[in-house]
């Protein structure tokens, strides 16, 4: 009735309201203004020249005066499960609130002490009174090639500022800070990624899901059954074999580390942003960790070499308001290559033993050379996409997807 049409009008009264403050800040940023769309002129490179250290503000900005800032240490027990507790009680949902991230404890501090990793950048803000953690923001170090010039910037994510404290305009002066402390160690570029629309997208790509338990799924409200369709009918559509099929396909193992470091770093060359991986880079972020991060690989039985390689994080959504389950088991697609066995075979080997492990869910971004084994692996398109930004750094073009070689956690 006419409730629901003025309930809806608020709403996007509301939307279009944050829309123009949300901008009022990224206007003042070094970031891709929409003004500049189209307009090739201007360099690709950064945006702003690098302030003289001593210049770098020194101290921190004002929070509002009932708040204070805290370094979270991740290697604390304590520390690591009150961002744990905030990030599960607060972090980002699906549009219609139905699951939540439930990023793990060992994967943040997987995913925040990587080579090179400054305390500093793991922000926190507590009550001044309680001391409760309510909002917090992360960066970690990474060399990211774009075209042929290597960066340092600082990987942003984790941005979560607790349900009762929002639209109290903390994100901005969070952001700030976070970029205060990114300049005090003399890097001056950033990427991030949110599944809304700022200025300006580098790239935007749209996430794929292949069901591995459709029952579950479907139960739990992911995804529905498809027109025509039965259970029994849709169970055997996404049945997959007991066994992985490519000859040599084993988990990757640490004395593989220099193998797949060169094979990755070729792989990577292709795409106009991609992270500049070394031997450490590799060993941190693709050896397996239970639970966390799965990597596998193919070494040829006749002559050794470690011919393909594929990889998928483990990141769980919290199931919000359903009787029977609790959490949907989530893997995420993250760095693959393929020299020998064709693509869409070693992702279906991927997807063979991301069942055997009983995830419900593979996603996948379209990024890479993903496009060519989503349709035919039976991923179905998403409704989130996820934008892709760089901070102080303007490319020629929006790049498309496939252009991209980078994923975040
Ligand atoms: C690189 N840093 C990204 C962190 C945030 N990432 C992974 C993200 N950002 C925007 C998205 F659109 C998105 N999607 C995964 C797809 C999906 O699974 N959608 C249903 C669903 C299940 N659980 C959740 C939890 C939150 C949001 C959607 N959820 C859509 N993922």
């Amino acid at each position: 009735g006419n409730e629901v049409a003025i309930d809806s009008l608020a709403r996007k009264v509301q939307e279009s309201l944050s829309l123009a403050k949300r901008h009022k800040f990224w206007e003042t940023q070094p970031v891709g203004q929409f003004k500049d769309l189209g307009d090739s002129s201007l360099p690709e490179g950064p945006i702003e020249p690098p302030t003289p250290l001593s210049e770098v503000k020194q101290e921190p900005y004002n929070l509002p005066s009932q708040y204070e800032w805290t370094t979270c240490d991740m290697d604390s027990e304590e520390m690591c499960n009150e961002v744990y507790v905030l990030l599960t009680n607060n972090y980002v949902e699906d549009d219609e609130n139905m699951f939540r991230f439930n990023y793990s404890k060992e994967f943040l501090r997987w995913a925040l002490r990587p080579p090179g990793f400054y305390r500093s950048w793991h922000i926190g803000v507590r009550v001044k009174t309680s001391k409760k953690l309510v909002a917090f923001i992360t960066g970690v170090p990474a060399r990211i090639r774009v075209r042929d010039t290597v960066v340092m910037m600082a990987e942003i994510n984790f941005l979560c500022v607790h349900k009762k404290l929002r639209s109290k305009r903390l994100a901005p002066v969070m952001i700030k800070e976070v970029t205060r402390r990114v300049h005090m160690e003399n890097i001056w570029q950033a990427a991030y990624t949110a599944g809304v629309v700022l200025p300006t997208p580098v790239s935007t790509c749209q996430y794929w899901h292949r069901s591995l338990n459709p029952k579950k799924l479907i139960d739990v409200g992911f995804s529905r059954l498809g027109a025509r369709m039965t259970m029994s009918r849709t169970i055997k559509l996404y049945k997959l074999p007991d066994q992985t099929v490519t000859p040599g396909f084993r988990k990757m193992e640490p004395h593989d580390v220099p193998a797949v470091t060169r094979l990755l770093r070729n792989y990577l060359k292709q795409f106009v942003v991609a992270p500049d991986f070394d031997e450490n880079d590799v060993e941190h972020w693709l050896l397996r960790k239970e639970g966390v991060i799965d990597s596998y690989l193919v070494e040829s039985p006749q002559t050794h070499e470690i011919t393909d390689f594929c990889s998928f994080y483990t990141l769980p959504s919290s199931i919000l308001g359903n009787q029977n389950h609790t959490t949907l088991k989530a893997a995420y697609s993250y760095y693959n290559v393929s020299t020998k066995t064709p693509l869409i075979q070693l992702m279906n080997d991927a997807l063979i033993v991301a069942k055997q492990k009983d995830f419900d869910v593979f996603n996948a971004l379209d990024v890479m050379q993903n496009d060519s084994f989503l349709k035919e692996l039976k991923f179905g398109p998403g409704d989130g996409k996820l934008h892709y930004y760089l901070y102080n750094y303007r490319t020629k073009h929006v790049l498309r997807s496939s252009e991209l070689g980078l994923v975040l956690l």
